[in-house]
């Protein structure tokens, strides 16, 4: 019988061959066996003819489930359907056919003659259809299927690596090891597996020891991608905020400023938020745990949902929580939920290949330009928003996002980020929140409600005095462009003067500053673009008050280290790199540093500053500006060789000069490069 059965698949599969073969058997699979019709092929319908037909009558069982030889033909073709489509990419085809192919199986009683047969197929149909479950991210189901294999042979290589692998993606990395370890006993000098396991090693670092080594990434410059990182959970739990309503992120122990809380990976991203609601909605019917995940989250469509204040177990967002493989029916989310998901903790972020632009990171916003993107992160969306947070977002790329504590935290206080620009007065601050549903109402927003003098009027003149004289500068002669910057970098020290003399506590005067930060940014930026005429000494006493309100505030954001960069720079060139000066100015860097990327190495420090001491130069607000240097020598130039010979001249002075030297030269293309003089 069985070398029947072989004979009529050889001879029907040798006539087909590539994608006609796919499609033959695809038409013949999906008939119903009686209307199969292979007369077209005279060969093979003589041999199935003469294959023997399932005995009639008899043991009620046996008829039932034993398969006639065309039914075994069936088993073989479907399997090597399923194969082939797996082969095309085509997960969803191959699931189908390897499902059809299992049940035709699961006909075979034990103890008929080809129940072998029938457990070697078993085997390997399921644990192809594991990985094509996983493939098209169907987790839960392919960890079923693998399991299922294993049960036939639980020595079954490719199904334990496969198995390690499945339960990698679902964050299971101790018993992934278990796997890969086992799959090694019987294949020692298998090397995907030996990687397998190495790989492994690093993951369970990252997820259960949060131990992350950013090191070649940092090193490698903005162009560098980041390594790929798992979700870990430190000490932080969901809870009910009694401040906010609903749930927030607390703290489970003390953390210093600087400690890692936690590393998520963003679930899904998109640029723009309607593409997220499709991309959520397919995802969560294809994982359960993601869909038990994106449905504790808040919607904020109180009618439809009583989701939203439950507190969900920590489990299920720990690597290596509890696994249940539960059925899809039991948990359904419909449209209009994911819809309110995504609009209440979708995250808009600057896209990692602009990275020199990003200015913070991972504000939430809900307004999408071209160069921002949107993604959804489980875990960090629990929590709340304070405009003087505790904790700040990191994400170097690839949907990564760290959360650093940015100041020292107690157990059980709730963790906080800012959603949005909060160097900014108390007015800016509620339009942004006009975004959310939510009026803010931490310290800071409470106390700046009661301040008796409205800030936000102070601001308006402040900055309007700002504007007025940087626009002077530009438009007045050299000579008097001098005059007026000096003029502008008095205004900024007299405004903190004035700062500096109201009868308050030092947080509080750093409130005011941080509300009123963008008249001290358009100042000091004036003040940084002529630093040859400003006394380094008023440059450094700047950057430093900046510094200290903007940590003190928030502790941290990207303006705040691209300030602490510009002071280090300072100090340097003030005092020398072996100066007191100069320890105490990279001491206090590094410890703004900590805030945004953990403890760093003085390698990776050192990488860093140089890194974002680069992007500030490309960055046009930080840009040095030389136009009066350059003037200078344009007018020189014409006054001693005349204009005729004004372009030769500066092209041989562009070729002479060292390249260190070539800033002080009118750029091509720049307006002072050209002949007439404004
Ligand atoms: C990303 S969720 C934060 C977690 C949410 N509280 C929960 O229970 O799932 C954002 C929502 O939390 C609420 N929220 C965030 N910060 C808040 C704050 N400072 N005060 C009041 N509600 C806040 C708002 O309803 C906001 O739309």
């Amino acid at each position: 019988m069985c070398s029947t059965m072989q004979l009529t698949q050889d001879c029907y599969l040798s006539r087909l061959d590539g994608r006609r073969k796919i499609e033959e058997a695809l038409r013949y699979l999906f008939q119903d066996l009686r209307e199969v019709t292979l007369e077209k092929d005279s060969e093979l319908s003589q041999n199935c003819k003469s294959s023997p037909e399932p005995e009639s009558g008899g043991d009620e069982i046996k008829t039932k489930s034993y398969l006639s030889e065309m039914e075994y033909l069936r088993v073989e073709n479907l399997r090597t359907a399923g194969n082939d489509l797996y082969a095309m990419g085509d997960w969803k085809g191959a699931i189908e056919m390897y499902s059809k192919c299992i049940s035709l199986m699961e006909r075979i009683p034990e103890g008929m003659e080809r129940y072998e047969w029938r457990t070697q197929l078993m085997l390997l149909t399921y644990s192809n259809r594991a990985e094509a479950h996983f493939r098209s991210n169907f987790l839960e189901d392919a960890l079923i299927d693998a399991n299922k294999a294993l049960l036939i042979n639980p020595k079954h290589v490719k199904t334990l690596s496969r198995k390690g692998k499945i339960l990698e993606a679902l964050e299971q990395y101790e018993l992934a090891r278990q796997c890969f370890n086992a799959a090694l006993e019987e294949a020692p000098r298998d090397l995907p597996i030996q990687r397998a396991i190495a790989r492994n090693k690093v993951s369970y670092q990252q997820a259960y020891q949060g131990q992350f080594d950013l090191t070649k990434y940092y090193l490698d410059g903005k162009n560098a991608n980041p390594p790929p990182c798992c979700n870990f959970v430190g000490p932080v739990e969901i809870r009910a905020s009694v401040a906010a309503g609903g749930r927030g992120l607390f703290a489970t122990r003390n953390v210093r400023a600087g400690d890692l809380l936690m590393v998520s990976n963003a679930v899904v991203r998109s640029p723009d938020k309607e593409t997220l609601v499709t991309q959520l909605s397919k995802l969560c019917s294809a994982s359960r745990r993601c869909l038990r995940q994106v449905q504790s989250l808040s919607s904020e469509l109180q009618i439809l949902s009583q989701e939203d204040n439950k507190i969900p177990p920590m489990e299920l967002f720990r690597p290596g929580g509890e696994l249940k493989l539960e059925s899809a029916a039991d948990v359904q989310l419909d449209l209009v939920r994911i819809h309110g998901i995504v609009k209440v903790n979708a995250i808009t972020v600057w896209d990692s290949s602009l990275e020199s632009e990003k200015t913070s990171s991972g504000t939430q916003e809900p307004e999408a330009s071209e160069s921002k993107y949107s993604a959804l992160w489980l875990l960090p969306s629990f929590m709340n928003h304070s405009c003087t947070p505790n904790c700040v977002t990191y994400n170097p790329g690839r949907d990564i996002l760290f959360v650093y504590a940015c100041r020292d935290i107690s157990a059980d206080e709730e963790l906080h980020i800012a959603y949005f620009d909060i160097l900014k007065d108390l007015e800016a601050r509620q339009a942004s929140t006009s975004n959310w549903p939510f009026f803010c109402k931490c310290p800071r927003c409470s106390w700046e409600c009661s301040f008796p003098r409205p800030l936000n009027e102070v601001r308006q003149k402040l900055l309007t005095a700002v504007q007025k004289a940087k626009s002077d500068c530009v438009k007045c002669l050299t000579a008097e462009r001098l005059r007026v910057r000096k003029e502008l970098a008095g205004l900024i020290l007299t405004l903190d003067k004035v700062v500096e003399s109201v009868d308050l506590e030092p947080m509080y005067k750093n409130w005011i500053r941080a509300s009123i930060m963008d008249v001290y940014l358009a100042s000091s930026r004036v003040l940084v673009a002529v630093l040859a005429y400003i006394e380094p000494g008023i440059r450094i006493q700047v950057l430093k008050i900046l510094v200290d309100a903007i940590t003190a505030v928030g502790g941290g954001d990207g303006i705040c280290i691209e300030i602490g960069v510009l002071l280090f720079e300072q100090v340097q060139e003030l005092y020398g790199k072996q100066s007191k000066e100069c320890q105490i100015a990279e001491t206090k860097l590094m410890e703004i540093f900590k805030l945004f990327h953990g403890k760093l190495t003085r390698n990776v420090f050192m990488a860093l500053v140089s890194n974002y001491s680069q992007c500030m130069k490309l960055s046009e607000d930080w840009t040095v500006d030389n136009t009066e240097l350059w003037d200078f020598w344009r007018t020189s130039v014409i006054r001693f060789f005349g204009s005729r010979y004004y372009f030769i001249i500066l092209r041989m002075l562009h070729w002479i000069l060292p390249r260190k030297l070539q800033h002080i030269l009118p750029p091509p293309g720049s307006a002072s490069y050209f002949l007439s003089i404004n």
